[in-house]
């Protein structure tokens, strides 16, 4: 196949996981991050890339915003929000994290393929995303991409809808957010 077949594949995969996301589950993420003091961002590996991109756009959208383990990255207390990104729910680092964010209080959210896995269990919202695990085991949504491709994509255009939800509330724009983009580059 060439590589724009591929591509218009992928763009297939994506319209399928897309429509299945439940807007009553986005519509609790995005109030918890409007409610929220502090949001603390986190995922491992491939998903932890899209976590980052997430918490890079609440910041410029003015939220107190951080990525867990980054070195400028402060305390969690209670009133804040802990948003982890994992297609299986089960990454052991993540649990982990996510019973120290509760127990200090905080609220916790997950975005997983699996609602009923361990971090979707200990969660106050859990979105759902549809996708394919990494190893495959259990594949309710066939693609043709390898490991967890499709939940990855799904997540980052998940996050972007999120953003614009949240302009929508705060009545911002693309130029007020550009307002706080980096300028030591
Ligand atoms: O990096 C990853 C792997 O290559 C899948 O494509 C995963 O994102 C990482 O291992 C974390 O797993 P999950 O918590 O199940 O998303």
């Amino acid at each position: 196949m060439q590589t724009t077949q591929y591509l218009a594949e992928i763009r297939e995969e994506l319209h399928r996981t897309a429509e299945a996301v439940v807007s009553r589950e986005a519509e609790e993420l995005a109030d918890a991050i409007l409610n929220a003091g502090k949001i603390f961002a986190a995922g491992a590996g491939r998903s932890g890339l899209m976590m980052k991109a997430f918490a890079m756009r609440m910041m410029h959208l003015g939220f107190d915003a951080y990525v867990v383990g980054e070195t400028v990255t402060p305390n969690l207390i209670k009133d804040d929000v802990f948003i982890v990104g994992s297609g299986s729910g089960e990454t052991k680092s993540l649990v982990s994290m996510a019973e120290k964010a509760k127990n200090l209080g905080a609220s916790v959210a997950a975005i997983t393929i699996f609602p009923e896995s361990a971090l979707g269990r200990l969660s106050d919202i859990a979105v759902k995303l549809p996708g394919s695990p990494k190893d495959k085991s259990d594949n309710p949504y066939p693609t043709i991409q390898p490991m967890g491709s499709l939940f990855e994509q799904t997540l980052l255009l998940f996050c972007d809808a999120i953003i614009l939800r949240l302009m929508e509330k705060k009545g911002y724009t693309s130029e007020t957010m550009f307002g706080r983009h980096a300028n030591l580059e």
